[in-house]
């Protein structure tokens, strides 16, 4: 559809852009990213013919842009600029009329019905059909953006130019818009090339991202390749951080303040953060932790800021889990999004849990506990299937960073030390009557500030695999001896009342 090819120029006395070369295909939504003054604007006016290049060359639909006519150049392509701004005394439908020119082949030509369906159907799609007949120059920002759209839309166009089109858009029109482009790329093959600053939104929507730096093409991928953490910092010269997004696998660039990075640097999630509320207990963090667990919700790898270990009776049984636990966590405001949750049958008094410090790092452990339920898991093929609430849920928080690595081997130092205490408690399987390894159902956590000091290891011998051990072996021992007391007194009191 349009293929840049070796535009080097910019204006008088000041070249721009040098040696630039890339192609959009039809039906394709290209982002344009850099920071300010990389040249996104010059290269947008010269595929729109208003600037030309001073070498190399433009080709729209294998013609040279600089052969099309002006009304030729509108019928295929259309521009939304950077400031549109252009107040001036006409209505929005007047406005919106004014894209239908490139269509009519002389002044006298009569406003067919076609051209009144198109103007009404780009109103309709931007939100504008509404105040049709308000001045443009009497609306907010936002609305006027969404007019001079319907108007490039009302040309018809093969390709769309957006100069920051989210600009002055909310939110809703923000994603309202984007949408409908995305839509109108798959289904009617407009190819849309967009200049965006909220990389965020660009690497949502675009099928490949062109950065800019300093006048040249730094990467034109995909955009997870040019959303990398190194390309974006070093180009942008700035602190970012990437994040997988929550729910769809595209990158998210979040910015820390300079501040608040030097504070969050040696920041601990500790028992502060740690609340019981009615039948679970919470944990807060101040910030998203990047995370691994088995939990019932938020489950896998990810960034959670809530941490929710829910009490439920032994004979807890639900066909949708997972969809029951979302609703129990909505119904305590709690957002299900920004939450790994698990369930116990065991009391959640009984936690245990515990700071444990080396030099610059520190891993706070939480653990319930119960054995009653346990498995050897060398003997598991003896056992049916019969799922049972956890009753073993390990929390491990490292304030530090870890690798991916790291984390598998957290969760592996955690599972063996578990399997340890079931040995040295000499906890059995009431089903092969041989020493326990744990319970079918516990769940673990791994939750790590990714920040302070960098661990490329947890094995059982590391620095972390060393606190993650004793802190693991200490509390489940600890939780385990409360779970099994409070069993006990249960059974005196029973058989009290039996008595009695
Ligand atoms: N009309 C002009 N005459 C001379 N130089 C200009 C003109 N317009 C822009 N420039 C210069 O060209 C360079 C690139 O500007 P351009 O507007 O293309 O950057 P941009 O990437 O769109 O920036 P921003 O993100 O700030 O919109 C800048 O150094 C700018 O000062």
């Amino acid at each position: 559809m349009l293929s840049v090819n070796h535009v080097t120029g910019g204006y008088p006395g000041h070249d721009v852009l040098h040696d630039l070369s890339f192609e959009v295909k039809k039906g394709e939504l290209l982002g344009i990213v850099g920071p300010n003054g990389s040249g996104k604007t010059t290269i947008f006016k010269m595929i729109s013919g208003i600037l030309k290049p001073q070498s190399g060359e433009i080709l729209l639909k294998e013609k040279p842009i600089a052969s099309y006519s002006a009304k030729q150049l509108a019928k295929v392509l259309a521009v939304l600029p950077q400031h549109a701004e252009r107040a001036f005394p006409y209505t929005v439908k007047e406005t919106v009329a004014l894209g239908r020119y490139a269509h009519h082949t002389g002044w006298f030509q009569m406003w067919s019905e076609h051209d009144e369906a198109v103007v009404q159907q780009t109103m309709e799609q931007t939100g504008v059909a509404e105040f049709q007949d308000h001045y443009v120059n009497e609306l907010s920002g936002g609305e006027r953006q969404r007019v001079f759209l319907a108007q490039a839309l009302a040309q018809e166009p093969e390709i769309l130019l957006l100069d920051e089109p989210t600009n002055h858009l909310d939110l809703s029109y923000q994603k309202g818009l984007l949408d409908l482009l995305k839509k109108w790329t798959r289904e009617t093959g407009l190819t849309v090339i967009s200049i965006f600053h909220d990389l965020n939104l660009a690497g949502l929507y675009c099928d490949r991202l062109l950065l800019l730096e300093e006048g040249k093409i730094n990467l034109h991928n995909n955009p997870n390749e040019v959303l990398n953490e190194e390309r974006i910092q070093a180009v942008y010269r700035t602190t970012i951080e990437k994040h997988p997004h929550p729910t769809v696998p595209k990158p998210q660039m979040l910015l820390l303040p300079e501040k608040d990075a030097e504070e969050l640097n040696d920041y601990r999630i500790d028992e502060r953060h740690l609340e019981h509320r009615e039948e679970m207990m919470t944990l807060l963090a101040p910030f998203p932790l990047r995370t691994m667990s088995s939990g019932v919700v938020g489950s896998g790898t990810g960034w959670y800021s809530t941490f929710v270990n829910r009490h439920v009776d032994k004979s807890y049984n639900c066909p949708n889990h997972q969809e029951e636990m979302r609703a129990f966590l909505e119904d305590h405001s709690i957002d299900p999004i920004e939450t790994v949750g698990m369930m116990t049958a065991v009391q959640l008094e009984d936690v245990s849990y515990r700071l444990i410090e080396h030099e610059e790092v520190s891993v706070f452990i939480v653990v319930t506990a119960g054995g009653g339920n346990a498995v050897d898991a060398s003997r598991s093929k003896d056992h049916d299937f019969n799922p049972m609430p956890g009753t073993i849920n390990t929390w491990i928080f490292v304030n530090g960073t870890l690798t991916d690595e790291a984390f598998i081997q957290c969760i592996m130092t955690a599972t063996e030390t578990k399997a340890k205490v079931m040995q040295d408690l000499e906890i059995k399987d009431s089903l092969t009557g041989t020493i326990a390894t744990g319970t079918p159902t516990d769940s673990i956590l791994i939750a790590a500030t990714q920040r302070g000091s960098h661990h490329a290891f947890a094995g059982t011998i590391t620095t972390i695999g060393k606190l993650v051990s004793e802190g693991v072996y200490t509390c489940t021992i600890d939780a385990l001896r409360k779970h099994e007391k409070r069993a006990h007194q249960k059974g005196v009191q029973n058989r009290g009342q039996a008595r009695a």
